[in-house]
């Protein structure tokens, strides 16, 4: 007899777009948490929510998964609005896969019944079926009898993302999944999650504080500060074009001079520095990432005393007195750029690594 046709078992989700549109949410009238929020995940695309603690990702994710109703805005699947002002899709309803920053296990259950959890509109055998097939794809098909206990806590997120494309969600929402994990596991880790997202093609949308990890994540990055989006965009945008000091300051370290516009540029202790864009009186904050700077022992376009020098192996971190700047300027440095004893240098400046900004209330 002709065995039954099985479910695909390719283990691919459709990808969706998911769409917030003009979010805003407040827990109580007195303080609003999200402020008029419009940002897509588009189909199949890894989509990092960033921004320091408290800007409002974890709110974003959770009113994504419909655990949280928006005070405000509509939440689009595709086409479809899944919450708005008049309607709301329950979470279970909704194609969408969660997996949260303490893997949340069940430990009195075995690595496959917490994989097999979520797939109750399947039979027992077929769900069964699809719970090792997931288990398969994160590489634990051998744990599928252990407990949670015995698994290493990489292995347990792992678990923990089994179970949640085991359904087939067209989306991922993952909140500081690498949170908990070493740094050593993180990075290989955080390296075969975004494997085996590419391999879903599932759209996931990744929650983190860290810059570095959108950066090695993130198809595109939204920034949020105090709830509010202040940029949309790739990587290389959000570090070469940064919107603001915030943005310039979350990707890279910077030092900061202020001065005022005059004749199109702005005085720092540092040099002269084009503001385009900015009308002359306009107070302005002048960024310099720490890899701003040329270092010589025998010339260049500013002199500097050596404050202290921190060998960090590939490079060295400098703190550097400069005539005019009221506090030591930090810069990073190849090792090997000075030789050792040196204390009285020169610096260049590299101009592509100078930003220059409006001043604005927030960067006072
Ligand atoms: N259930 C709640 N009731 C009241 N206020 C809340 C609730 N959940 C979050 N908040 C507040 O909303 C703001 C945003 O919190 P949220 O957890 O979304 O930020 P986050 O960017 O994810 O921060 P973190 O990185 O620290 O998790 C915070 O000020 C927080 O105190």
């Amino acid at each position: 007899m002709a065995v039954a046709a099985t479910r695909v078992t390719a283990g691919v989700s459709f990808a969706a777009r998911l769409a917030f549109d003009r979010i805003s949410h407040a827990f109580s009238p007195s303080a609003a948490t999200l402020h008029d929020v419009s940002l897509a995940a588009e189909p199949g695309e890894v989509l990092c929510l960033l921004g320091p603690s408290g800007s409002g990702k974890t709110t974003l994710l959770r009113i994504a998964a419909g655990i949280e109703t928006q005070t405000r805005g509509s939440v689009y699947l595709n086409d479809q609005e899944i919450a708005g002002p008049n309607v709301f899709l329950p979470p279970e309803q909704r194609s969408i896969g969660l997996v949260f920053q303490d893997f949340a296990l069940f430990p009195h259950l075995t690595i496959l019944e917490n994989v097999r959890f979520g797939l109750t509109a399947l039979s027992r055998e077929e769900a069964k079926r699809e719970a090792m097939i997931s288990l398969g794809r994160v590489g634990l098909q051998d744990y599928a009898n252990a407990y949670p206990h015995v698994l290493s806590g990489g292995e347990q997120q792992r678990v923990a993302l089994a179970r949640a494309i085991a359904p087939r969600p067209a989306v991922l929402l993952m909140d500081e999944p690498f949170s908990g994990l070493d740094s050593r596991l993180k990075d290989s880790v955080r390296a075969e999650t975004l494997a085996i997202l590419r391999q879903s093609r599932a759209t996931a949308i990744v929650v983190t504080h860290d810059a570095e990890e959108a950066m090695r994540m993130g198809d595109r990055i939204a920034l949020l500060k105090d709830g509010r989006l202040v940029q949309l965009g790739t990587a290389e945008e959000l570090y070469n074009r940064p919107a603001s000091l915030f943005a310039a300051g979350f990707f890279s370290e910077i030092n900061v001079f202020e001065g005022r516009v005059a004749d199109g540029a702005v005085d720092t202790p540092l040099g002269r520095f084009e503001a385009s864009g900015l009308a002359d009186g306009t107070e302005a904050s002048v960024a310099f990432r720490l890899s701003a700077f040329d270092v010589s022992a025998t010339g260049g376009e500013i002199p500097a005393r050596i404050v202290s020098r921190r060998f960090l192996g590939v490079v060295e971190l400098l703190e550097l007195a400069v005539p005019g700047a009221d506090r030591p300027l930090r810069a990073r440095i190849r090792c090997g750029a000075l030789s050792s004893p040196e204390r009285e240098i020169w610096l260049t400046v590299r101009k592509a690594d100078v930003l220059v900004f409006e001043r604005t209330s927030e960067s006072a």
